[in-house]
């Protein structure tokens, strides 16, 4: 390494729905000072962008071509994540219960996923340089097929899992405000009809080669935080 020169890291987490990537891999970015890709933020930005501008999510070439148009600005910054579509700041619309259900039909088009790990690729490229122009700082990123397509060389690569059940309650949690049997009941389609049309394409239920698996459903929060920056510090030394 060049004197002078700080080594960065590359952290990849995928898992499927409500297995805690997001709020783990934000976390966990915050207290390495890394930056942070929420991929599945581009998936719904996407999808968010096609609604917007009438483009048929069945029309698979037309969902294609509006997506190499996609006009995305994605922060990296853990404190201040922010999505950005053609000027209109679509962070809260994203989450919406309409974008979770349409999705999976943009995310299963093999066009846009080429163009959108392309983008990932870069934003994890410009993160893992040091010498970069932007100044990279290393980077988690976290999705459904980062340990696998999109970085399988990072140098810390983690499955999150949780059971079915506590990844429903979870979501029921987020979206209802509670976990009784009809929140949970609400959630099904939003969690496993996703993960399973999602697993289509990706391979996100079973740890690849040299992935560390890290199972949440006995874990709060702080304690799946710690889980996986003990991964980074057994793998890493850091
Ligand atoms: N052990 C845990 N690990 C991660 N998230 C948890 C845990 N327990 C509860 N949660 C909560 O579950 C919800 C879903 O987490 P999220 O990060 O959105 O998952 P994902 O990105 O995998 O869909 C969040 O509200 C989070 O705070
Ligand atoms: N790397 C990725 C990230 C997300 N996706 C898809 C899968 C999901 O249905 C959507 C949204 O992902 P997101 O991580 O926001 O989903 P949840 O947090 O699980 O609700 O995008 C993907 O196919 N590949």
């Amino acid at each position: 390494m060049e004197a002078g020169r700080v080594s960065t890291v590359v952290v990849a987490i995928d898992g499927p729905s409500g297995s805690g990537k997001s709020s783990v891999a934000r976390e966990v970015a915050r207290r390495l000072d890394l930056a942070y890709l929420d991929t599945g933020a581009m998936y719904r930005a996407a999808t968010w962008w096609c609604l917007h501008s009438g483009v048929p999510l069945e029309d698979q070439p037309a969902v294609a071509r509006a997506v190499r148009e996609l006009p995305l600005d994605q922060g990296v910054d853990p404190d201040a994540p922010h999505v950005v579509v053609a000027g209109t700041d679509v962070g809260e619309a994203i989450r919406a219960t309409a974008i979770s259900a349409a999705v999976s039909a943009v995310a299963t088009n093999l066009d846009v996923r080429d163009e959108l790990r392309r983008r990932q690729r870069t934003a994890i490229a410009a993160q893992r340089d040091p010498g970069a122009f932007s100044g990279g700082r290393g980077i988690v990123a976290e999705g459904r097929d980062i340990t696998t397509v999109v970085a399988p060389d990072a140098d810390v690569r983690i499955l999150l899992t949780a059971s079915e059940e506590a990844r429903l309650a979870r979501r029921a949690r987020d979206v209802h405000g509670s976990d009784d049997e009809a929140a949970v009941a609400a959630t099904r389609d939003q969690v496993l009809r996703r993960d399973a049309d999602d697993s289509t394409v990706v391979q996100f239920q079973v740890a690849a080669d040299g992935v560390v698996t890290v199972d949440s459903s006995d874990l709060d929060l702080e304690q799946t935080v710690q889980a996986v920056l003990a991964v980074v510090t057994q793998v890493t030394g850091r």
